[in-house]
């Protein structure tokens, strides 16, 4: 099968100091993975990358493509890089949002790298776009919200608003930047529970970045896990026992919360309707 993501031979430094080492991965369509590591170990780093918002070192020959398509090589940003993007869903932690604008129009924005750019930049959506945008706020749960000023809304509403964005860009890869680190455990479950969906009733490719193990292990079948810039463990989500987190964190981790919930993850999670604003 064709990878959807394949990196190869990255390397990445700032100001002389090598932060990603010869990373290589490849990721199918339709698995949603966690990237998982203590802080500083690559993780966002790596994942911006894939997007191309940065570009790898000249030496080593890395290359990093998408859907097929070349995000960059040997250190240069592919030309075709923006119309990729059009295909790539980036999440951020902090939503990303324009907050004065009203939900609708953030959600719309999702449109911008599809459509000629004086009607974006007129902000002349049609009919079209704005029902798709209705039904990607519907599916995040938040349709009722959609004339409300996006500043207005809950961190973990914002961050739907953002999913929803994604949504009407009509995205085949979702990027997720530490999605839930700013929210509360269950605005943090609405939105795993968002993405989960996405990736398994429409089956786009995610990636997500997180900070809390108990959430990968519940969601992600595939766990990608990042030391001091080497990717070290990629494999089943299985693996993720109290003696690997040890050594992965350094010890610092309640493993108890991974493990339980990672048992606990057999019954099914709830279904969208059940996501309420
Ligand atoms: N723009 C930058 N300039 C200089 N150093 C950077 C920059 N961005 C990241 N780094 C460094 O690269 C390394 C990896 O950072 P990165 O943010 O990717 O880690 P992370 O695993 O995502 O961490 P966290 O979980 O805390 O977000 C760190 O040492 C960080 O200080």
């Amino acid at each position: 099968m064709n990878s959807v993501i394949r990196v190869e031979g990255l390397n990445k430094s700032f100001g002389g100091k090598q932060v990603l080492f010869n990373m290589g991965l490849a990721v199918q369509p339709g698995e949603m993975v966690a990237l998982i590591g203590a802080s500083g170990s690559g993780k966002s780093t790596l994942l911006r990358h894939l997007s191309g918002l940065a570009c790898g070192d000249k030496h080593g020959g890395s290359s990093i493509s998408v859907m097929g398509r070349s995000v960059q090589s040997g250190g240069q940003l592919s030309g075709q890089v923006r119309r990729l993007r059009a295909d790539i869903g980036y999440i951020f932690q902090q939503f990303n949002l324009v907050g004065r604008l009203s939900v609708l129009r953030n959600v719309l924005l999702g449109c911008l790298g599809r459509m000629p750019r004086w009607r974006g930049s007129l902000g002349l959506f049609t009919p079209e776009e704005k029902q798709l945008a209705m039904a990607s706020l519907e599916r995040v749960g938040l349709a009722d919200y959609a004339h409300r000023r996006a500043s207005t809304l809950s961190g973990g509403q914002q961050q739907r608003v953002a999913i929803a964005r994604a949504l009407t860009q009509r995205a085949e890869v979702i990027l997720a930047d530490e999605p839930i680190a700013s929210l509360d455990p269950e605005s943090a479950r609405k939105v795993m529970d968002i993405l989960a969906d996405i990736n398994e009733k429409d089956g786009k490719t995610v990636v997500v970045t997180l900070h809390q193990v108990d959430y990968a292990a519940r969601y992600c079948k595939r766990v990608v896990a990042l030391k001091s810039g080497h990717i070290h463990f990629d494999g089943s989500v299985d693996a993720l026992d109290g003696l690997f987190l040890n050594d992965l964190y350094g010890g610092d981790l309640d493993t108890s919360l991974v493990l339980a919930s990672h048992t606990a993850r057999t019954p099914a999670r709830p279904s969208m309707s059940l996501i309420a604003a």
